[in-house]
């Protein structure tokens, strides 16, 4: 017991003294300290009228009286609530603003998970006069450039200087959500786009991000906001690409535009995730400050409170019959199937449509298919149209659909992280979800299936 515990201890020093976020209580909007009222009111129309633990947490180390003073790195169940806890904060501090300049940069790894957070976003910032944009690629580049940066108007008949021009283009949004690739196409090509004003830095599912590089983003938006004259220019060269010669994007130092006469402040980052990594070599790559370490409760991950879990045994073969019979029994109600790859999300999704008795709608959702497809049938499964979502991981993080009871693991998850994100798709904030999982009998042994199944409940068919 005293072994296992040494082994799951972290080895960052500010790891191992972390605030515990399961000793936070919800906070109605009443009793919150300082917060706008006119964010209050925001949050009331979208239904909210309380702060989750986390909220509540993040809160306290960013408005008051923690002032953003560190780094924060937040470990939080799925479902917990940890967009909010750092669209919030941010908003409220960037109210006060009095240029219009890019400030706050949300990093995510998918385009559909940058919309979701983008949509939390633009409910409240409004609010307080600020705007949100979405770098993703959903749109082309122009468009997308058209809605990110404001050009002068020009008048006819004038004959103007480029260089003149480029100084006049701004920003037309204070927080950009982005996905990596397309926020590395705006800092290489578009014109007028600059980090130089960032002041808050999100790294949301930070474990996902950190896993590839996706061309250097990471490196990229850190060197173009470091403050410090010498590094500048010395390191840029080792890792950029050779388009970054022709930036004029560095942070510069002295009075920053619309925090009058305060010099340019630190860049503050926020990294987020329901499994964050403790690797000391990954966590190096974001380069924190004073890091604060925030996660709920003493163990590494954990399952949403309202969850149960259940395993179903059952010969390979008659998988598909063992999953028709709990469609069946799960009737109308919501529910994510989830196999280990985007071909046999296909198959599957195929062969449950050729069961005439499933008087349920069930569609693929998967990384094969085009983007335009993905969103069609996210949007119907949202609008409950769809019943059944067949997916393969491309569901498993982030993703918020309301009214999903119950997740399925076809194919049983490689790793706990897995595991913890797919079933972390129901039982969101504090509601009851159900995660199936169906094994066969060989499954059950080895380190992940002891690990997973042990405490879940072993269900019979026609388990209602
Ligand atoms: N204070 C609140 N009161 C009521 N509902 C809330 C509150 N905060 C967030 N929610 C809702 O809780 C759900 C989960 O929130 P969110 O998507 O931010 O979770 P998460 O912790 O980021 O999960 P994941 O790790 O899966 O990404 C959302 O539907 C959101 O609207």
């Amino acid at each position: 017991m005293e072994e296992a515990k040494k082994k799951s201890m972290p080895v960052l020093p500010w790891m191992r003294s972390p605030v515990d976020v399961s000793l936070f209580e919800d906070c109605p909007l009443d009793h919150l300290p300082c917060l706008d009222p006119r964010l209050k009111v925001a949050l009331q129309n979208m239904g909210i009228s309380s702060l989750f633990p986390v909220q509540v947490a993040v809160w306290q180390e960013t408005i008051g009286p923690g002032l953003f003073e560190r780094d924060l790195c937040i470990n939080s169940p799925t479902g917990s609530g940890k967009t909010l806890s750092y669209a919030l904060p941010i908003v409220q501090t960037l109210s006060n603003r009095a240029v219009r300049c890019l400030r706050a940069l949300v990093v995510l790894p998918t385009r559909d998970l940058a919309l979701q957070v983008k949509d939390v976003f633009a409910a409240i910032a409004p609010a307080v006069g600020l705007s949100v944009g979405l770098a993703v690629g959903q749109s082309s580049i122009a468009d997308e450039i058209s809605e990110l940066i404001k050009r002068p108007k020009l008048e006819a008949g004038i004959c103007y200087d480029p260089e003149d021009l480029l100084q006049e283009l701004q920003s037309a949004v204070d927080i950009l959500v982005a996905t990596p690739g397309r926020l590395m196409d705006h800092i290489n090509a578009t014109r007028g786009f600059t980090l130089e004003h960032l002041c808050y830095l999100v790294v949301d599912e930070t474990d996902r991000l950190l896993r590839e590089a996706y061309q250097a983003w990471l490196p990229t938006v850190l060197q173009l906001t470091r403050s410090d004259n010498e590094n500048r220019f010395s390191d840029a060269s080792t890792f950029l690409p050779s388009a970054f010669g022709s930036l004029k994007t560095i942070r510069r130092c002295g009075v920053e535009r619309g925090f009058k006469d305060k010099p340019n402040p630190r860049l503050v980052k926020m990294v987020l995730s329901a499994t964050l990594t403790q690797d000391p070599n990954k966590l190096a790559q974001l380069d924190l400050h004073h890091p604060l370490f925030l996660t709920t409760g003493e163990t590494r991950y954990k399952l949403p409170e309202r969850l149960e879990s259940y395993k179903l045994i059952c010969e390979s073969k008659l998988k598909p019959l063992y999953l028709v019979a709990l469609l069946q029994s799960l009737g109308e109600e919501k529910c994510i199937v989830f196999t280990s790859s985007v071909e046999s999300t296909h198959r599957l999704c195929t062969l449950l449509n050729h069961f005439g008795e499933l008087r349920i709608k069930i569609k693929e959702y998967s990384g094969l298919q085009r983007q335009s497809v993905r969103s069609k049938t996210l949007k119907a499964f949202r609008e409950g149209k769809i019943q059944v979502l067949v997916s393969s991981d491309a569901m498993t993080r982030g993703m918020d659909v309301e009214g999903v009871n119950n997740v399925v693991n076809y194919d049983k998850p490689a790793y706990i992280k897995t595991y913890i994100h797919r079933a972390g798709r129901t039982a969101r904030a504090g509601q009851l979800g159900r995660c199936f999982t169906l094994l066969h009998k060989d499954e059950k042994k080895g380190a992940i299936g002891r690990s997973l199944f042990h405490q879940s409940r072993v269900l019979g068919v026609g388990w209602s």
